[in-house]
């Protein structure tokens, strides 16, 4: 089945409520519209009320039952300062919380944390740092997972592959990029793709030599050790482990090579710039980042997203709250 049309199978009708604290921005409430109408969230827009409606009204979008909060009146605020500083024990102080929660991507995220909203969409105004730092604070990452990262589904007719990290770490060591091989492994199946992890380089197999190869080398043989179910393989140029041809040329007998549909990125310069390439000079659907690793679902936009990548991450996320 389609991806969309299995995703929003599983999250019809549960009601799971999405926070959005990109309130006033036309792409943010243009999905939201849409989610609505199509039953498939139950939205929370953060925003004030008279700016939202106004927002709204301007683009004809049919906001009716869509739940509106302004961080600066709401009822829970004191709750959620109390919660926050509890949870920030001896890094913020009750003054600082104060402030921090009027930023409604801290606000959202608290609403998150506690259980008032199950996931949250934003970035599409704000950059990835600011959109994720209160996640990274507040939700944390699950037990046994210390890093959070950043997948893309890429998609164009029946080609799905899962790209990785995009969004997060700058440059991961080789402890630090096995484990998002693994992170990325299992996304991929939570989205159907079966994995076939390629951790790409520069160098196929000892043909180029460097730190940076070795880097590679060294996640390569940590993710395949503590992840034996998976086909893992590396280091590989991105030719060789997408072009079967080059494969059977660069890297003979590897289960991978030719055939992979998770690439690993060496460090964040290359898969962000790799991912954008392949969206726009290779007409590749891009959605995301999925952020992986987190205690609940939180998404980052980016800020090139339009309406239509707001309301396909919104499905992405309701659907992540449903998995374990
Ligand atoms: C994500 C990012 C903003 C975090 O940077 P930062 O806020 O300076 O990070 P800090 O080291 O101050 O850590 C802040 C908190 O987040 C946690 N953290 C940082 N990176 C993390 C990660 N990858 N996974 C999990 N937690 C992380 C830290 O442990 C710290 O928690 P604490 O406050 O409870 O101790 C930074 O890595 C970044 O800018 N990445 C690139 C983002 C980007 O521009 N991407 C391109 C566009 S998508
Ligand atoms: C994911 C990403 O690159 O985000 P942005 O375009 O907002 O920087």
């Amino acid at each position: 089945m389609e991806l969309f049309a299995s995703l929003t199978e599983k999250i019809k009708g549960k009601a799971i409520k999405i926070v959005f604290p990109e309130g006033t921005e036309p792409r943010i409430l243009g999905a939201v519209a849409r989610l609505q109408a199509d039953g498939l969230v139950t939205p929370i827009v953060l925003g004030n009320e008279a700016e939202v409606t106004k927002v709204a009204a301007d683009n004809n979008f049919d906001l009716s039952g869509v739940t509106v909060i302004d961080p600066a009146t709401s009822a829970d605020f004191d709750e959620l300062v109390a919660a926050f500083v509890e949870r920030r024990k001896g890094k913020n102080t009750e003054e600082q919380a104060r402030k921090m929660l009027l930023d409604p991507n801290y606000f959202g995220t608290m609403l998150v944390y506690a259980d008032k909203a199950d996931g949250m969409v934003s970035g599409a105004v704000h950059p990835t740092g600011d959109t994720v730092r209160p996640a990274l604070q507040i939700i944390k990452t699950k037990p046994g997972v210390s890093r959070t990262s950043g997948a893309f589904i890429m998609s164009k007719g029946d080609e799905r592959y899962l790209f990785s990290d995009c969004a997060i770490n700058i440059n991961p060591n080789a402890q630090e990029l096995a484990e998002i091989a693994v992170a990325s492994a299992e996304t991929a199946e939570l989205f159907d793709i079966e994995p076939r992890v390629a951790m790409l380089s520069f160098s196929t197999k000892g043909s180029a030599k460097g730190d940076e190869v070795a880097k590679v080398q060294e996640a390569t043989k940590l993710a395949q050790a503590a992840a034996p179910q998976y086909k893992i393989d590396g280091e590989l140029q991105f030719d060789a482990s997408y072009v079967p041809v080059v494969a059977n040329q660069k890297a003979p007998g590897s289960e991978v090579a030719g055939k992979a549909t998770v690439f690993v990125f060496p460090e964040l310069q290359s898969g962000n710039i790799g991912y954008k390439i392949a969206q726009r000079f290779g007409g590749f659907e891009a959605v995301g980042p999925i952020l992986q690793g987190l205690n609940k679902p939180v998404s980052d936009l980016s800020r090139g997203a339009n309406e239509e990548d707001v309301y396909k991450l919104a499905i992405i996320t309701a659907a992540q709250t449903l998995m374990k």
